[in-house]
C-alpha cells in the first residue's frame, strides 16, 4: 500500500464524530508525534474531553536540548501534533500555517506533563488554537498558539514519492 494510501484507508475512521473522553486515532502510523510506529517519536496518547483534546506526556532522552532539559524544538513538535488532534472536533483535514510557543521554565526530562488543546476562533479556513503545557496538578511551563488553514485531501500528494 502506498503512503497515500495508507493516509486515505483510515481518512473516514479519523474524521467521524468522536464521543466525549475517547482515545483519538494517531495522525497515521509514523507521525513523530504520535504515530505508534516511529521509534523515534513521542508517541502521543491524546483524548477527547468536551470540545478540547488532552494528554499527558513524558520527554525522554530522545528529546534532550540542554542536559536534563527537553528541546524547545521537541516541546513545539508536541504541541503543534496536540492542535492536529484539535481537527477530529472540527471534521476535516487542515495544516499549521503559524505556530507561537512561549516557554514559561524548563521542561524536565522525565517528569509527567499535562497537556490541553482548544479552538478559540474559526474563520472562513482558519482555525485558531490555543493550549497549555502544566505540571502534573501544578503550574504552567509552556503555551502554545496557532492558526491552522483547512486543506482538501489534494494537499498531501505534495509529499508521496515521484
Ligand atoms: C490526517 C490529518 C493530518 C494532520 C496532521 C497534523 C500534524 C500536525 C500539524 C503539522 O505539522 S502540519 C505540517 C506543517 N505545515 C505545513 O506544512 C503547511 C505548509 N504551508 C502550506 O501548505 C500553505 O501555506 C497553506 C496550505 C498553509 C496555506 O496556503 P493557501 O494557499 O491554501 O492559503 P493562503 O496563503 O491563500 O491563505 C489562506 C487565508 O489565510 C490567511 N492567512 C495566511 N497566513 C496567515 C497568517 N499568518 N495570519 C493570518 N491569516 C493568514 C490568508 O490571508 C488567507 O485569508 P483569506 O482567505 O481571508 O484571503
Amino acid at each position: 500500500m502506498s503512503s497515500m494510501e495508507e493516509l486515505l484507508a483510515g481518512w473516514n475512521e479519523k474524521f467521524r464524530p468522536h464521543a466525549d473522553g475517547a482515545q483519538l486515532p494517531p495522525h497515521h502510523p509514523h507521525c513523530l508525534a504520535c504515530g505508534p510506529d516511529n521509534p523515534h517519536g513521542h508517541h502521543l496518547t491524546v483524548h477527547r474531553r468536551g470540545e478540547e483534546v488532552h494528554a499527558t506526556h513524558v520527554f525522554d532522552e530522545r528529546h534532550v536540548g540542554a542536559p536534563g532539559i527537553a528541546h524547545g524544538g521537541a516541546v513545539a513538535t508536541v504541541f503543534d501534533d496536540l492542535f492536529g488532534f484539535l481537527l477530529y472536533l472540527t471534521g476535516g483535514p487542515a495544516v499549521t500555517r503559524k505556530l507561537e510557543v512561549l516557554y514559561d521554565s524548563p521542561v524536565i526530562l522525565g517528569t509527567t506533563y499535562d497537556l490541553a488543546a482548544r479552538v478559540t476562533r474559526t474563520e472562513g479556513r482558519k482555525l485558531f488554537m490555543e493550549a497549555d503545557m502544566k505540571q502534573l496538578g501544578g503550574s504552567r511551563v509552556a503555551s502554545a498558539s496557532a492558526l491552522f488553514l483547512s486543506v482538501d485531501v489534494t494537499h498531501f500528494n505534495q509529499g508521496m514519492p515521484r
